[in-house]
């Protein structure tokens, strides 16, 4: 097995597919941004630091490494901050992208790099669901930096022949999900009032609705990308569109517990979000990856409870 290189590692996303690539035999580095740690410390992973303005060192690192896959998770991703800080994330979500394809090409053409791109990118969207095909109405910094890098992708794969994919990642959540996220804020709260330690939970939009998957099965989907004879791109998504309102429901009830009496609509943290419905299609993953997600809404509703409950309850015997 061969050596994959994994930017954005310390988040859920790339935790997790390091696990699984561990667990297949591939060596993994993991690229940290100079003086940051991992959220998610993992065993027999390597870390090598990573100044993702410097084309030249990341050539020389990966001449040095010869890694056989490259995946690029590194990106400000929180939610309400996709407005804030339009130059650092242009930077680090859109150019560094087009650096890192400029130190494969300078390397190894034949390292396969992996983008991870957004839902974001189609804005408001013209139809809904969403495939390949649909065209991009970015709304943020945020989703105009991902648009940019993916356009990047198409470039480098179609002018200069790397093996570069996107996969158009819709809202994919597990315990391991940043605290800013809305599903691991509920998850919490739900965990925090069970116990007593908590007595309200407010959220802003109740109705917003997105399509929730499952983060390891996503990063399957990745994996499933760069193993295939042909780069291309591909959407990511269940198909299914949930409410803020309907996690709620189930994720108190999962609990013994009544959404209406803990949770409040509060318009500090409200965003302005009134825009078309953000679903997918997938049909292009299912049929030339074969990628099916394993987990339905209820299940990642349960799974993340749960995680919090048994987290606090952790908490609590440490203390
Ligand atoms: C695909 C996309 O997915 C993620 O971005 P996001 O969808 O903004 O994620 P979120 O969990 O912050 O919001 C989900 C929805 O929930 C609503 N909402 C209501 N009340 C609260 C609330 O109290 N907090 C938060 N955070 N959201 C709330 C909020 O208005 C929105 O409609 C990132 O991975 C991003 O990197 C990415 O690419």
């Amino acid at each position: 097995m061969g050596t994959a290189i994994l930017t954005g590692i310390s988040g859920q996303d790339g935790s997790y597919l390091a696990e699984q690539l561990r667990e297949d035999g591939h060596r993994v580095v993991g690229l940290l941004r100079e003086g940051r740690t991992p959220c998610v410390v993992l065993d027999s992973v390597e870390y090598a630091e990573w100044d993702f303005m410097d084309v030249s060192a990341l050539t020389a690192l990966l001449s040095k490494l010869r890694p056989s896959e490259f995946y690029n998770f590194a990106a400000f991703s929180t939610g309400a901050g996709m407005y804030d800080d339009p130059v650092g994330i242009g930077e680090l979500n859109g150019i560094a992208v087009a650096r890192m394809l400029q130190a494969v090409l300078g390397a190894d053409v034949t390292i396969r790099f992996c983008q991870a791109s957004s839902s974001e990118m189609f804005g408001d969207p013209v139809t809904s669901p969403q495939d390949e095909l649909t065209p991009f109405r970015p709304c943020s910094p945020y989703a105009a930096a991902k648009l940019f890098a993916h356009a990047v992708v198409q470039g480098y794969r179609a002018r200069h022949g790397v093996f570069a994919c996107s996969a158009i990642l819709y809202n994919h959540e597990s315990p391991r999900r940043g605290r800013a996220f809305v599903t691991r804020k509920i998850a919490d709260a739900v965990a925090r009032i069970r116990a007593g330690v908590d007595h309200e939970l407010r959220l802003g939009n109740l109705d917003a609705k997105r399509d929730w998957g499952y983060a390891p099965d996503y990063v399957r989907a990745l994996r499933l990308m760069l193993a295939h004879q042909d780069a291309d791109d591909y959407v990511v998504a269940t198909g299914q569109l949930h409410s803020v309102r309907e996690f709620c429901e189930l994720a108190f009830s999962h609990a013994g517990l009544d959404y209406r009496d803990w949770v409040r609509e509060n318009t500090t943290d409200l965003r302005q979000d009134r825009r078309g419905p953000i679903v997918g299609d997938a049909t292009k993953a299912r049929r030339i990856l074969g990628w099916r997600p394993s987990t339905d809404f209820g299940a990642l509703v349960r799974l993340m409870v749960d995680a919090s409950i048994a987290s606090l309850a952790n908490k609590g015997s440490m203390s």
